[in-house]
């Protein structure tokens, strides 16, 4: 049976201090978003997910959103080398945690970088996002490091948002959405569904027909459902406001062996 175990990681006590890059910089209640975090970790619980907390990195404001530090394909975990450099130190506790859990475990290196944020799997056809923070040598070293597994890597331009996942992820039958005025090349994907909102282009899959999805947007949730999805709605404004979205902040862990 595939394991259902998500990493996550709790806020730093500097979360305020996180990046912004393509958003205007609004103050962050703390206090709130740890109560955001909880509720959204307790609503992957509440999915089946058992989450498991990767060791904190307080003085890293940016280690919350942990799907950025590492990419899962089988039974391999891919320690990023993020592009902005301030959050490089997030990595060693990442690859503590999936080495304990039994992955095998592969390194980005110079000059490669690459986020986790910036790359999208459906089944075996991974999307990675050529932009601010990934750069030509990071894609090459996801190609050489999953297409042996029979992964097959296709590269994508991402001018407009901070990482492809902040631009497009996919519904459980493989149709990615993505909000257009966002989205650089949506031809590139074979089935592709615009969604009215920019957050609304984001969503993790609960399993069956789950989509856990964030509050800020309201429209998109209505889409979904009267095509048959099920939307589970968190508010991660506090997050949102560091351009985290519901992806960032988790990496599910489908194919252990352990
Ligand atoms: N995968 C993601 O969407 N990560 C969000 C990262 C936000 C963080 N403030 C950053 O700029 O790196």
């Amino acid at each position: 049976m595939p394991s259902k175990k998500a990493l996550v990681r709790r806020p730093s006590p500097r979360l305020a201090e996180g990046l912004v890059t393509h958003i205007e910089r609004e103050k962050v209640d703390h206090d709130l978003a740890v109560e955001q975090w909880e509720a959204y970790v307790e609503t992957l619980r509440a999915h089946g997910w058992e989450t498991m907390e990767v060791d904190p990195a307080d003085d890293c404001p940016d280690s919350v959103f942990v799907e950025d530090t590492v990419v899962m394909y089988k039974n391999v975990a891919l320690i990023t080398r993020p592009g902005a450099e301030s959050r490089r130190a997030e990595t060693a506790g990442v690859e503590e945690a999936v080495a304990r859990l039994g992955c095998s475990v592969n390194w980005v290196w110079e000059p490669g970088t690459l986020d986790g944020g910036d790359v999208l799997k459906i089944d075996d056809t991974i999307y990675v996002g050529r932009g601010g923070r990934t750069n030509a040598a990071g894609v090459q070293q996801l190609r050489a490091a999953f297409e042996p597994l029979g992964a097959r890597v296709v590269a994508v331009p991402v001018s407009k948002v901070l990482h492809l996942k902040s631009a497009v992820t996919a519904l459980p039958d493989g149709t990615v959405i993505g909000h257009i005025p966002k989205t650089d090349a949506p031809s590139l994907f074979p089935r592709f569904l615009p969604v009215p909102e920019e957050s609304g282009a984001h969503v993790v899959l609960l399993g069956g027909g789950k989509v856990l999805m964030a509050a800020s947007a309201p429209k998109t949730a209505e889409l979904l459902a009267d095509l048959g999805h099920e939307p589970v709605v968190v508010d991660i404004g506090e997050f949102e406001k560091l351009e985290g979205c519901v992806t960032c902040l988790s990496v599910r862990l489908r194919e252990l062996y352990a």
